[in-house]
């Protein structure tokens, strides 16, 4: 991007309609922070015209004791409002700012909730998280301190040089100025250059606390693979180029600050030359003299900070168009004006030649897939990995929406049912049983928040998991490590079941969600279900033809089709997949109990 493109982006900062809205919401702080910051400015713009004057009458021998009394008690009240100034504006600058930041995160967050699964897939949580930290933090950075630099280098320069000029000499202010604008521009250019390494120190970093951090995830396969010294090496690796990152940033700042002092230093060289001829020639007087050097110390920190002020816009606005980026990504699976006033769900589903793709594939993953299921009725789904088993359930809850054909409940196309009513109405346990890292009762009471403790206990016996849990120290309180460590994959599973029973839920989706338990606890669950849900609707996806059998209607998904359908009893006279699949688990069980 070059300087233009990148100064009409400083532009669009402030051009951004979603900003304005928050620089109204917070006018009042920033109004009451620059005052603040003007009356900082012109306090300290006048202490090198107090002591200018006290040092000329002290040289002329006409200044009494009772004046340089005065001139000290001027300077300590000035001391005492820019103090005061100081405070006042860091607190409505910086604090909104803040302020800022944490109302944009709420609005990111509560946005990105509502973004489907296809966002995700597009999306990784690495770049998201990117969005929410280092992007905002840019932002944050130009709504506070690219702000307050951009007022204080427009005011303490205006002040600063104004003074120079109409109370010192302007031809000595000009000689004086000139070597100090080739601050301004290394800064500008310079600067370019730092936050490119800048960024890249930063991104070195995220990858090296990637890499720790799933190592450390991934701690035991690396144990039981051997492979520690890979890692280590690899280690090394991300580690030294985190280092030499560090490193070039460090050789830029050290040519950067020495050269800005050199430049201070040459500018201060100038006014001593051409300042003391002056002096000396008595067109100004000694007083003015050291108050002129005195503002050119002042005038350093506008000039390097026009450079900086022009970067942190920059990159502020190129970080806030990205998050403006996610927040007009609109929401994909939302309710629409066909949405019915349907308030309950009774569970009859049909699913009418349906069709569907993942998004940048090319293979149909589900091909005209038709059937029906009663309420009252449990539906069994079984077939090889890959089939399209958990895209079907996806589907029926909305996680993706069909590419063709459609799906109803209840006879309404379930695009226009009250997506919420939709959700709550549906038990999920999905394959991967997630836990929250918080106590196994707050995990069973996910969708209820009741917090009612016999509800959690029956739901959790349903799930035959109660013994285990009342095993644990804590109990229902014990708090699920992360990722749900101190549990095994069956009790896992099994909490994940209870999670949804206690919605009492008209339509019991139950993904893979038996297959990590014994199969007599399988077979208590499966007890359960048919005595408690008997007047509901339940899917149950497996690979055991055991967690299936009694199902009112299977059916054999293969290669995204349905292939067969029917009653156990019907599939296995059929003698296709399905009654394969059962002769061969049958084999297994034979040979199991031989063993
Ligand atoms: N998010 C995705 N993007 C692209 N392709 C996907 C995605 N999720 C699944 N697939 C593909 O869709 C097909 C069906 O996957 P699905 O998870 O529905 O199968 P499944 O029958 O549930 O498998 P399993 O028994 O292993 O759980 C597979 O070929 C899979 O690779």
């Amino acid at each position: 991007m070059d300087f233009a493109e990148k100064h009409n982006k400083a532009n669009g900062f402030t051009k951004s309609k979603y900003i304005r809205g928050y620089f109204k919401k917070y006018s009042l702080n920033y109004i009451l922070g620059i005052i603040a910051l003007l009356i900082v400015d012109i306090a300290q713009t006048r202490v090198p015209i107090i002591v200018g004057e006290v040092i000329d009458g002290i040289e002329q021998q006409s200044i009494e004791l009772s004046a340089i009394r005065s001139a000290i008690i001027l300077l300590f009240t000035i001391a005492g409002i820019m103090y005061a100034g100081r405070m006042v504006w860091r607190y409505f600058i910086y604090g909104t700012g803040r302020s800022i930041e944490r109302d944009i995160r709420n609005d990111m967050f509560a946005h990105l909730e509502k973004m489907s699964a296809k966002y995700y897939q597009k999306h990784s949580p690495g770049e998201v998280m990117a969005y929410m930290t280092n992007d905002l933090e840019a932002v944050r950075l130009a709504l506070a301190h690219g702000i307050l630099t951009l007022f204080d280098v427009i005011a303490l320069g205006t002040i600063t040089l104004f003074n120079m000029v109409t109370e010192i000499d302007p031809l000595l202010t000009l000689a004086a100025v000139v070597p100090l604008m080739l601050i301004a521009v290394t800064v500008r250019f310079a600067g370019k250059e730092m936050f490119s390494r800048f960024a890249k120190r930063q991104e070195a970093f995220a990858t090296l606390s990637d890499f720790v951090q799933e190592n450390l995830s991934g701690i035991k396969v690396i144990k039981s693979f051997v492979q520690e010294d890979k890692f280590i090496d690899a280690f090394k690796k991300e580690n030294r180029n985190n280092y030499e990152k560090n490193i070039k940033l460090m050789k830029l700042q050290s040519i950067m600050h020495p050269f800005m002092q050199l430049i201070s230093g040459l500018a201060l060289a100038v006014t001593i030359g051409y300042g003391g001829y002056l002096t000396i020639t008595a067109k100004i007087s000694l007083g003015e003299f050291t108050a002129f050097i005195a503002y050119l110390g002042m005038l350093v920190w506008p000039m390097i900070a026009i450079g900086i002020t022009i970067n942190i816009f920059s990159r502020g606005a190129a970080s806030l168009s990205r998050i403006e980026d996610i927040l007009n990504e609109p929401v994909e699976i939302k309710d629409n004006e066909n949405t019915s006033v349907v308030d309950r769900i009774e569970g009859h589903i049909k699913f009418d030649s349906l069709n569907y793709k993942y998004p940048d594939t090319d293979n149909y993953v589900l091909q005209n897939i038709s059937f029906e299921v009663r309420k009252g009725q449990t539906l069994g789904i079984i077939g090889r990995t890959g089939s399209g088993k958990t895209t079907l359930t996806n589907l029926l809850l909305r996680i993706f929406d069909p590419d063709k054909g459609s799906i109803y409940i209840d006879g309404t196309d379930i695009l226009n049912i009250p997506l919420n009513l939709l959700r709550k109405s549906i038990g999920y346990v999905p394959q991967d049983n997630f836990l929250f890292s918080e106590t196994i009762a707050n995990n069973i009471d996910f969708g209820l928040r009741e917090s009612n403790i016999d509800k959690i206990r029956a739901s959790a016996e349903q799930a035959v998991v109660h013994d285990n849990i009342a095993e644990f120290k804590d109990g229902y309180n014990t708090v699920v490590g992360e990722k749900g460590v101190s549990l095994s994959g069956g009790q896992k599973q099994r909490i994940s079941i209870a999670r949804a029973l206690i919605k009492e839920p008209d339509i019991l989706i139950l993904d893979d969600s038996v297959s990590a338990v014994d199969t007599d606890t399988e077979e208590r669950i499966l007890r359960y279900l048919k005595e408690l849900r008997s007047d509901k609707t339940n899917i149950i996806i497996a690979h055991r033809i055991s967690t299936i059998q009694d199902s009112d209607l299977i059916i054999v998904l293969d290669e995204g089709k349905i292939t067969e359908s029917g009653t156990h009893e019907e599939l296995l006279k059929n003698k296709g997949l399905y009654h394969s699949i059962y002769e061969k688990q049958l084999l297994e069980k034979m040979l199991n109990e031989q063993e």
